[in-house]
C-alpha cells in the first residue's frame, strides 16, 4: 500500500511544462531523494503525491491504488516543508500531539506516543516550553516530529533542512534517516543538496529541467552517471568532464583533447562501445581518482591554484579553470607551473558530446 508509482506524470502551468513525463516507482520503505537544481520540478512532482496540485496528464498509485481525486487530507500521507508550519503559541508538547489529538486517540496513547517522539528527537526537556522564541534549528525539528509523530506510512519532506544551520544539518541528516527506519516508512525527501541525497537515500532520482535524468542508488549515480549532466551535478567537486575527439593511436583508441594533451589509452570494453559511436565525445574522470605522472603520457594542464580544505587539497587546472584534482593533505605535489596527470583508467567515463549520454563499456 505504501510504494509510489509515477506513471507518465506531466505537469502544466498554462504554456509552461514544469515536469515532462516522469515515470518513477518507489518501493515501501524506501528512502527517495529527489535531487536537482533549482527549478528543476522537484516540488511540483512532490505536491502532486501530496495531493496539493493535479497532474495535467498521468497518474499516481500509492500501492494499486489510484489517487486521481483523492484528496491531500485523505492520502494519509505526513509532509513537511521548508518553512516550519509550527503553531507558536503553543507549548512544544501541544505541537507534537496536535495530530493525534485531533484523531481523538485514547490520552494514554497520545502521551506515549509524543513523550516516544520528544526522546527521540531531544524535545525531552523543551516539552513545555512556548514555541515562541526557540531557534529556526528547534522549530524545523519540531516540524519533523509534529508529522513524524503520525507515524504516516508515506513522509514526504521537501528541503526540511535549507533552513538550519550546517552543523545541525549533519545532527539531523542521521536523525532523519533512523526515523526513516524506525517506522520503515516510504519516504520521498526533496533537496538541491547532494549531500543529503547521497547520505541518506536508498536511491536517487536526479532531475533537470522537468526531466528525470537518472534512478539509481547513491553509489550508481557517482560511478555511473547516465549523462553529462549527472556527472557534473553528483559529486563534490564534480566529475572533470573534457570535450574531445576519439584517435587511433599505437597503443589504443584515445581521446585527443586538443592543447590539453591525449588521454591515455582507453580501457579495451569502453574503447570498444565507443568505436561503434561518434568521434566528438567527452572524456570524464573524477577528480579523487587521479595519479601524478611526470613521465607517462599523461594530461598536462597548468597549475592555477591550490586550495586545501581539511584532509584533502583540490588542484585548479588549466586555463580556464576546466580541471579539478584532489589529492590528500600529505600528498607531495608541484607548487607551479604544468601538472602532468593520468586518471585512474577503471575511473574514466565516456559521453556521447551531441546527446551527452553515457558510452557505456562492453
Ligand atoms: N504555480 C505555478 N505557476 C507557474 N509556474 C510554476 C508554479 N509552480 C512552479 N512553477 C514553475 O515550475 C518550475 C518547477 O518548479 P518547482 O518548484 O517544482 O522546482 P524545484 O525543483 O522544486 O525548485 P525549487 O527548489 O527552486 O523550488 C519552475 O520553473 C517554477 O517557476
Amino acid at each position: 500500500m505504501s510504494a509510489i508509482r509515477l506513471e507518465h506524470l506531466v505537469k502544466r502551468f498554462g504554456g509552461f511544462t514544469a515536469l515532462k513525463t516522469m515515470d518513477l516507482s518507489i518501493a515501501d520503505g524506501e528512502f527517495m531523494a529527489l535531487l536537482g537544481p533549482s527549478g528543476c520540478g522537484k516540488s511540483t512532482t512532490m505536491n502532486m503525491i501530496a495531493g496539493m496540485e493535479r497532474p495535467s496528464e498521468g497518474r499516481i498509485l500509492f500501492g494499486d491504488r489510484d489517487m486521481s481525486g483523492v484528496p491531500m487530507g485523505r492520502r494519509g500521507v505526513g509532509f513537511v516543508f521548508q518553512n516550519y508550519a509550527i503553531f507558536t503559541h503553543m507549548t512544544v508538547r501541544r505541537n507534537l500531539d496536535y495530530g493525534l489529538r485531533m484523531t481523538g486517540r485514547p490520552a494514554a496513547e497520545v502521551a506515549k506516543r509524543t513523550a516516544a517522539m520528544a526522546d527521540l528527537l531531544g524535545l525531552t526537556d523543551l516539552l513545555d516550553r512556548p514555541a515562541a522564541g526557540l531557534s529556526v534549528n528547534i522549530l524545523q525539528r519540531l516540524a519533523i516530529g509534529r508529522s513524524a509523530v503520525m507515524e504516516p506510512a508515506i513522509f514526504l519532506l521537501d528541503e526540511p533542512l535549507s533552513n538550519v544551520d550546517a552543523a545541525f544539518r549533519s545532527v539531523m541528516r542521521t536523525e532523519l534517516k533512523s526515523l526513516q527506519r524506525q517506522f520503515r516508512q516510504t519516504m520521498v525527501y526533496v533537496t538541491h543538496d547532494q549531500l543529503e541525497a547521497m547520505t541518506m537515500a536508498d536511491r536517487i532520482a536526479v532531475m533537470d529541467h522537468g526531466v528525470l535524468q537518472q534512478v539509481g542508488t547513491p553509489l550508481e549515480v557517482y560511478n555511473d552517471p547516465a549523462n553529462i549532466f549527472v556527472a557534473r551535478f553528483i559529486g563534490a567537486p564534480g566529475m572533470n568532464l573534457l570535450p574531445g575527439r576519439l584517435a587511433e593511436t599505437d597503443r589504443g583508441l584515445a581521446v585527443d583533447l586538443g592543447p590539453l594533451g591525449l588521454t591515455p589509452p582507453l580501457p579495451p570494453g569502453l574503447a570498444a562501445a565507443a568505436r561503434g559511436g561518434k568521434a566528438e565525445v567527452t572524456y570524464g574522470f573524477r577528480p579523487e581518482e587521479v595519479h601524478l605522472d611526470p613521465e607517462g603520457a599523461a594530461l598536462h594542464l597548468p597549475l592555477l591554484l591550490t586550495e586545501r580544505i581539511g584532509a584533502r587539497n583540490i588542484l585548479h587546472l588549466g586555463d580556464s579553470d576546466a580541471v579539478r584534482a584532489v589529492f590528500p593533505a600529505g600528498a607531495t605535489l608541484p607548487a607551479g607551473g604544468t601538472v602532468r596527470f593520468a586518471p585512474a583508467e577503471a575511473s574514466v567515463r565516456l559521453f556521447d558530446t551531441a546527446s551527452g549520454r553515457a558510452i557505456r563499456g562492453v
